[in-house]
């Protein structure tokens, strides 16, 4: 299949999930973002990839409005949401947070219980009406972050007992509660160890079946590995964006070639 008739399918009016346009941010007078255009279609991992300070959390937080808890921040461009524009004044940054979740680079359970750490989001978002719900809730979240049968005899204990692997994905469980519609990942792995690194990984690429992911990554096989598309940040530019095989295999553009075979970075 040629590029062309990639791109016409991929930005086929289903596939769309979030659109980003001309998506600028400063902090303070440093221009860390700059005109940057993408499309995260949904049943995709995209994958964010550049050297150290290049943008990429950076952008990762605009698409969840995470840049406006950051008073030195200020964005600009367009993004929208299933065509919505997220930073309309009517939009409220705690819903849109709920349909647009997000884990972190450092695991960072709540200081409560495993059920509660999960049951938090639901309860707040008034999403269920009775207990019974709530448990089922919790139960589906755990068990698409393959995390059910290790904490099921256990759920009053606290989540900050759990090793680091466990802690992720107790965070990816406690993201997934909402029913989000995108899942962000911040680094999700760089904590954890190669183990729990391939267990964040396979659950990774069973999520998105039921979600648009994008990810984060210093690691370029862990981009090889669970993206379908891939985004090369530098200098605050986004250099390329692609079908992550053309990325690693073909690079178009110079920048990205001294990347991936490590000249820069
Ligand atoms: N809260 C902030 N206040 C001021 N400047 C910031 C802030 N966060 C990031 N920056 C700056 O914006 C630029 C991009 O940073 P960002 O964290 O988005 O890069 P990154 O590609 O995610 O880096 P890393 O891979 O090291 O996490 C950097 O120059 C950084 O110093």
């Amino acid at each position: 299949m040629n590029d062309m008739r990639f791109t016409e399918r991929d930005v086929s009016a289903n596939d769309m999930k979030i659109r980003a346009r001309d998506v600028n941010v400063h902090y303070g007078t440093s221009h860390a973002l700059k005109g940057v255009d993408v499309d995260i279609l949904n049943g995709n991992v995209t994958a964010f990839i550049g050297p150290s300070g290049c943008g990429k959390s950076t952008f990762l937080r605009c698409l969840n409005r995470m840049n406006d808890t950051i008073a030195a921040a200020k964005v600009t461009g367009r993004i929208e949401l299933d065509g919505e524009d997220i930073y309309d004044p009517k939009v409220d940054p705690v819903q849109l947070r709920a349909k647009v979740g997000m884990v972190f680079q450092k695991p960072n359970p709540f200081p409560k219980s495993i059920f509660d750490n999960v049951a938090y989001g639901p309860k707040i978002h008034g999403l269920t009406r009775s207990r019974a719900e709530l448990d089922e809730v919790v139960e589906a979240s755990l068990r698409k972050a393959a995390l059910w049968n290790e904490v099921k005899d256990r759920l009053t204990a606290p989540g900050t007992g759990l090793s680091g692997g466990q802690q992720q994905r107790l965070c990816i469980a406690r993201a997934i509660a909402t029913s989000p519609e995108v899942l962000l990942m911040d680094e999700p792995c760089s904590a954890l160890d190669p183990i729990a690194t391939a267990q964040v990984e396979e659950l990774i690429d069973e999520l998105r079946s039921q979600f648009a992911v994008v990810i984060v990554t210093h690691s370029m096989q862990q981009a090889a590995r669970v993206s379908q598309k891939t985004a090369f940040f530098h200098l605050g530019n986004l250099v390329e964006f692609g079908e992550t095989n053309q990325i690693f295999t073909n690079p178009r553009d110079p920048r990205t070639e001294s990347y991936i075979s490590g000249k820069i970075g």
